[in-house]
């Protein structure tokens, strides 16, 4: 039997206990070929629902792990540096959960130290992490900053996301191009107006 998902759904009454096995995912996937008109066993689909739930464990992998594990260890060495730290141009991709269609995007994260820092790639290993669960972008952008809040205890944090929508584009409203942007702000920068201003600026969303 596979790993149980741990903390995640947030509410422990949403978690799975179980997950199914690999066999009946493949048989999922070939219900959905024959769904859509297709025949399963013509020779280029034979191997696809294998192909396809190999894919979705490497797109979904982000159930496996947890933000402690992602971002590691902290460091307090940096020469007294107490100023804002921010990663931006993020590239990002995850799968509403509406549709399970990707979203593209770009994350902008910036906090507020308060003595340690991290590994700047674990910033973007955390996005990426989040993003390999089905989400909403306003769910992800959450996340992200709590997860640093709760993890680091930096002064403050703020969050952008800037994603287009597959959902929207490749159907249902098909409005080609459109991006939504969220953003969220923990600690200083919820507080004081001029530092959401300055890390809007710096993270190039405003002028
Ligand atoms: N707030 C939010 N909505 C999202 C996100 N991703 C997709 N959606 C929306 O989720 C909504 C689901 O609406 P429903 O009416 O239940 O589903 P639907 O009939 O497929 O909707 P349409 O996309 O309008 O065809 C749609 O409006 C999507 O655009 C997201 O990250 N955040
Ligand atoms: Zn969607």
């Amino acid at each position: 039997m596979e790993a149980v998902v741990k903390k995640f759904p947030e509410k422990p009454e949403d978690a799975i206990v179980e997950r199914p096995s690999r066999a009946e995912a493949e048989a999922a996937v070939e219900t959905l070929l024959r769904w859509i008109g297709e025949n399963p066993k013509r020779e280029g689909l034979n191997e696809t629902p294998k192909r396809v739930v190999k894919a979705y464990e490497e797109l979904f992998g982000g159930y496996r792990h947890e933000p402690a594990e992602v971002l590691g260890r902290t460091f307090e060495e940096v020469a007294g540096y107490n100023d804002v730290v921010l990663v931006k141009d993020i590239k990002f991709h995850t799968h509403c959960e509406h549709h399970m269609v990707p979203v593209l995007g770009r994350a902008h994260v910036a906090y507020l130290p308060e003595g340690r820092v991290l590994g700047l790639s674990k910033i973007a290993r955390l996005v990426d992490m989040f993003g390999r669960r089905l989400q909403t972008q306003e769910a992800m952008t959450a996340q992200v900053a709590d997860a640093l809040m709760d993890t680091l205890h930096p002064r403050g944090v703020a969050v952008i996301l800037e994603a287009e929508h597959l959902c929207m584009s490749m159907r249902g409203i098909r409005s080609e191009g459109s991006s939504t942007f969220t953003a969220t702000y923990r600690g200083v920068f919820a507080d004081d107006p001029a530092q959401k201003e300055s890390i809007l600026r710096l993270a190039g969303c405003t002028s």
